[in-house]
């Protein structure tokens, strides 16, 4: 469903990676390794359709995510790396508004269900300055209980977990998958999730 050919990634004058190629299907998540700095974020930038590639193709149902891009936003959902949350809003206006700009239209009480899922009931009117790290990353990933597109692309989403919170991410993925979803993530730990949904794509210098 979601199809890369002959993907090539160059920064600062020198190749992250090329000829990257890779088929990923409903029930599959695909987990990218690679050192730090091998060019990880820049691929699921490419994949979220928020970089130009420097070769090759990325297709999503067997059209190019560029000429089709309408469509494609419509189906994928980008989590970045740093949790986008807004300092100035309270926690419940944050889940708020990055479901409107992403057209969705929750009412008070499924968004109040989402935050009370993530564990921060009792925070919903706190700006979300006040918050720890782990439950800024907690806010931003209440998204999932919310926005049911069918292709997750999710950077490096445990960092900054409790245990709690990152047994709770894994259930989220496998019942993504288990729905027919896609995923696609980043994480310097091995997700737990079934073992035949699992893939993994490494990124090593220039390759
Ligand atoms: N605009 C740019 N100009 C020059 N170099 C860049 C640019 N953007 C990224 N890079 C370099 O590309 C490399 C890959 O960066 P990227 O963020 O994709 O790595 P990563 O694998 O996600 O790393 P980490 O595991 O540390 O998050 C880094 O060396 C980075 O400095």
């Amino acid at each position: 469903m979601l199809n890369v050919e002959s993907l090539a990634c160059q920064r600062g004058g020198r190749w992250l990676f090329r000829d990257l190629a890779f088929t990923l299907n409903p029930g599959q998540l695909l987990h990218i390794q690679g050192a730090n700095g091998s060019g990880k974020t820049s691929l699921l930038r490419m994949l979220a359709g928020l970089s130009s590639l420097d070769d090759g193709a990325i297709c999503w149902r067997e059209q190019s995510i560029s000429s089709a891009r309408e469509d494609y936003l419509t189906e994928m959902l980008y989590l970045g790396h740093a949790p986008a949350v807004k300092d100035d809003l309270s926690v419940r206006e944050n889940l708020t508004v990055s479901c409107r700009l992403a057209g969705l239209q929750p009412d008070a009480k499924v968004v109040r269900a989402a935050l009370e899922t993530v564990g921060l009931n009792g925070r919903l009117h706190l700006p979300a300055r006040v918050l720890s790290q782990g439950q800024r990353r907690r806010l931003a990933l209440a998204r999932l209980c919310l926005d049911k597109r069918p292709l997750w692309i999710l950077d490096e989403p445990f960092t900054a977990l409790d245990v709690h919170a990152t047994q709770w991410l894994e259930m989220q993925l496998e019942a993504h998958l288990a729905e027919g979803g896609l995923v696609i993530l980043t994480t310097h730990q091995t997700p737990r999730v079934a073992e035949q949904r699992l893939h993994i794509l490494s990124i090593e210098a220039g390759r």
